[in-house]
């Protein structure tokens, strides 16, 4: 089982994760996408990803805005789980904003 994240080490993760925040045990970050298709285009292809990392995040769906929260639940807190899922994140909302 993953090991709960140090305070150290979620600042360091969030110092190179840009557009996260800490909420307590999570990690969170909104996104708004250009349409509501484009921002379901996201909830899919990040739900493949939770699948094949076995990792999956709490997503608010408003409209074409996305509100993820992390957290490894069977741990408690916040896990490098959490940090690999959010750089994850990032780069397919990248892929979408380019
Ligand atoms: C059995 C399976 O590994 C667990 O249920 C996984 C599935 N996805 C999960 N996702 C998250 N965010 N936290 C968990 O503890 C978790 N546990």
């Amino acid at each position: 089982m993953a090991e709960l994240l140090t305070e150290d080490q979620i600042d360091d993760a969030l110092s190179h994760l840009p557009g996260w925040r800490r909420d307590g045990a999570t990690l969170v970050r909104s996104a708004e996408l250009a349409s509501f298709v484009q921002a379901i285009q996201v909830v899919n292809r990040v739900a493949e990803i939770a699948e094949n990392d076995d990792h999956h995040p709490d997503i608010d769906i408003r409209w074409r805005t996305l509100v993820f929260h992390l957290s490894t639940h069977s741990a408690g807190g916040l896990t490098s789980k959490d940090v690999a899922l959010a750089a994850e994140i990032d780069t397919v909302l990248d892929a979408l904003a380019g």
